[in-house]
């Protein structure tokens, strides 16, 4: 169900088509203008400006992290701090060792060359890129078999800005190469209100300061998704009020959009009322939980439990998937009294309150 594109969660971190058409325009140009991430952000700084002051291209520069942190921001804001051109591509767009050939042999001088999903690239490939980073070279065959040469071609120094979302599953010669990796975390909900103020700015719409609040607490950390929010209680202040966005108008736009007070989305909540409701809280299994909830336990793996783990709402154990103190509290239920998490949910709401 949740393959179709038209089927998205609104809270889904990778773009989709609207996404890539108003992101350009929002984007900051430069680190001043770029919220967060204050150590890579800082690390970074320092980087170009020694490279500026040796008047020499950039090392080349890994940032991890999850989709719609702003890797693609950061590698156009490089380049434009360099004065450098730039030019985008990704691992999957690379499957031959030729296709990167001939990016790399049109490259000019000091060019920033941004490959988004680096681990995805094909070995071959991977085994030039090697070459290129380090030497400045790469050898590009010609020929089939026992008559088959190398000619070697020599690069303009340029800097690469490799953009993945598991830094773990790059090989070691690839990583060793990068001279800076950066690793982009979640957003603070105070960065989030900033970056909604000043995408609210750009695209003028009026928002009070309890209206970006109420966005960026539903938008799980991820500059991308609290642009997508934004957007869409615009639309409904637009349509349905006089077009200011306050606390109130944000949140009966994103009820009517099933985006709840924590960012939990239609899929997120069935099987958390699924574990709890009928499981009891757990343990339960992977595929017992995904038929209760009508998808595939790929889908309730994949889409929904990673944001549900992270936010401390569910457990996943040898045993099977287990609902946490926290998950009770969320959907106002009380855990039943052999449920080990029985009372820990009273002191929650005590702690809380
Ligand atoms: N620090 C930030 N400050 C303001 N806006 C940001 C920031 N980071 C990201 N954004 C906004 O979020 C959107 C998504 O960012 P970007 O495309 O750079 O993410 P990404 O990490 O490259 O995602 P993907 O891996 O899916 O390509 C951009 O339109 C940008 O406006």
């Amino acid at each position: 169900m949740y393959d179709d594109p038209s089927d998205r969660s609104l809270v889904t971190a990778a773009a989709d088509g609207e996404d890539r058409a108003v992101e350009a325009a929002l984007r900051p140009r430069d680190l001043d203008e770029f919220i967060g991430q204050e150590r890579v952000r800082e690390q970074l700084s320092l980087v170009l400006q020694a490279a500026k002051r040796r008047a020499a291209t950039p090392d080349h520069v890994l940032l991890s992290g999850p989709p719609g942190l702003g890797k693609t921001t950061l590698s156009m804001i490089i380049a434009a701090e360099m004065g450098a051109p730039i030019r985008i591509t990704s691992g999957p767009a690379i499957q031959h060792a030729g296709d990167l050939a001939a990016i790399l042999s049109s490259l000019t001088e000091g060019e920033v060359l941004f490959l988004d999903e680096i681990h995805r690239m094909s070995r071959p490939a991977e085994e030039m890129l090697y070459m290129a980073m380090e030497d400045f070279r790469v050898d590009v065959v010609v020929g089939k078999g026992p008559g088959a040469t190398a000619i070697p071609l020599e690069l303009p120094p340029f800097t690469l800005v490799g953009a993945t979302t598991r830094a773990g599953l790059l090989p070691p010669p690839l990583r060793d190469r990068f001279g800076f990796t950066g690793h982009m975390e979640f957003y603070a909900p105070s960065e989030l209100e900033r970056v909604i103020h000043r995408s609210a700015r750009l695209l003028d719409v009026d928002i009070d300061a309890a209206g970006a609040a109420e966005i960026a607490g539903r938008s799980r950390g991820t500059p991308r998704i609290a642009n997508r929010l934004l957007r869409r209680v615009r639309d409904y202040a637009q349509v349905r009020h006089d077009g200011e966005v306050t606390r109130d108008i944000a949140a009966a736009a994103l009820d009517v959009y099933e985006v709840d007070a924590r960012g939990l989305d239609r899929l997120d909540r069935a099987v958390l009322h699924a574990l709890l409701k009928l499981f009891g809280g757990g343990p339960v299994g992977l595929s017992t939980l995904a038929v209760a909830v009508g998808e595939e336990s790929e889908t309730v793996e994949e889409v929904a439990e990673p944001f549900l783990v992270r936010e401390g709402l569910l457990a996943r154990t040898p045993r099977g998937r287990i609902a946490t103190a926290a998950a009770w509290q969320h959907l106002g239920l009380t855990p039943p009294p052999q449920s080990p998490v029985a009372g820990q949910q009273d002191l929650f709401g005590a702690a809380e309150a």
